[in-house]
C-alpha cells in the first residue's frame, strides 16, 4: 500500500516571500507525523495547502493515492481528509454522543435518501451500525463515561477529545491536527497523548509542545524558512545538528 499522504515538491510564494520551497515528504498509513520548525518556518502554510485552504504555486498533494491538489477544501472530506482546529469546534448543546453522531450524518455516511429508498429495516440496521460506531469512537477517545453529558459542560481538554472523536467518526484516511494541545494543561495533554498514540489513523500534526511531539510522533518533518531541513524519527531529529542550529538561531 502506498503513502496515506504524499506531499510532492510543494512551493508557495507570497509575492517575494517563499513560504514553502519544494517541500516533499510521505506519511505511511497508520503513522503519526509531526511538522515542527521555528516561527515563520511555513507550518501553517503547509497545513493550509494540505487541507485545501491555499493552492500551492507548484507541487501536488495526494491523500490515499488520490491527487487532491486542485480540490476545494469543502470537498476534501470526500477524499477522506479531516481537520481539527486550534479553537475547538463542537456543538455545545448536544451531548457528547450526539456530537459524534452528527459528524457522521453531516458527512452523509450512507443515510438520507438512499436509506429511505432501501426501506425501514435497512434504515434501522444503518442506525444501529452508526450507534455502534459512536460507542466505539467514544471508547477510543476515553469519552464513554461522559457520553450523555452536554459538550458545553466539559472542560476544554475533554472538548478537544470530543472534536477528535467527531473527526474520527467515519474513519478518515488522513487526520490533520492543528496545535492539538493548545489550551490544555499538563494532565489533559498527557491524556490526549495517550489517545492519539493508541489510534491507528494516519495523522499529521503541527504542535509547539516538544514533549508531546516527541512522545506521540513516529516521524517528524522539520521546516525552516520554507524548506525541509530534516526528517526522521524523534530520536534522529533530536540529535540533528541542522535542527539544533535552526532552533538556536
Ligand atoms: N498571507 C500571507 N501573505 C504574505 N506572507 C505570508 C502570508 N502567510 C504567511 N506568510 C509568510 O510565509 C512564511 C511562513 O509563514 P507560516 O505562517 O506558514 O509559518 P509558521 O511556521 O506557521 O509560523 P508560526 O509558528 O509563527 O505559526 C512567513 O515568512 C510568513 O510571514
Amino acid at each position: 500500500m502506498g503513502a496515506a499522504l504524499g506531499v510532492q515538491a510543494v512551493s508557495v510564494s507570497f509575492g517575494g516571500v517563499r513560504a514553502l520551497s519544494e517541500v516533499s515528504f510521505d506519511v505511511p498509513p497508520g503513522q503519526v507525523c509531526g511538522v515542527i520548525g521555528p516561527n515563520g518556518a511555513g507550518k501553517t502554510t503547509l497545513f493550509d495547502v494540505i487541507s485545501g485552504l491555499r493552492r500551492p504555486t507548484s507541487g501536488s498533494v495526494r491523500v490515499g493515492g488520490r491527487d487532491l491538489t486542485g480540490v476545494p477544501a469543502v470537498r476534501r472530506a470526500r477524499g477522506g481528509l479531516r481537520r481539527t482546529f486550534q479553537r475547538t469546534q463542537v456543538f455545545g448543546r448536544l451531548t457528547v454522543a450526539d456530537n459524534v453522531l452528527a459528524a457522521m450524518e453531516w458527512r452523509g455516511g450512507g443515510g438520507g435518501l438512499l436509506a429511505d429508498l432501501a426501506g425501514r429495516p435497512a434504515r434501522r440496521r444503518l442506525e444501529r451500525a452508526r450507534r455502534e460506531r459512536v460507542d466505539e469512537v467514544l471508547a477510543l477517545c476515553g469519552l464513554t463515561e461522559v457520553r450523555d453529558a452536554y459538550a458545553i459542560a466539559l472542560p476544554v481538554g475533554r472538548r478537544r477529545l470530543v472534536e477528535l472523536a467527531r473527526a474520527l467518526a467515519d474513519g478518515p484516511a488522513l487526520l490533520l491536527l492543528d496545535e492539538p494541545t493548545s489550551g490544555l494543561d499538563a494532565d489533559q495533554t498527557a491524556r490526549l497523548r495517550e489517545v492519539v498514540g493508541a489510534l491507528d489513523t494516519t495523522i499529521l500534526l503541527v504542535e509547539h509542545d516538544m514533549g508531546f511531539v516527541m512522545g506521540v510522533c513516529d516521524r517528524l518533518v522539520v521546516l525552516d524558512l520554507g524548506r525541509v531541513i530534516a526528517s526522521g524519527t524523534p530520536a534522529e531529529i533530536r540529535d540533528d545538528p541542522a535542527v539544533r542550529a535552526a532552533y538556536l538561531g
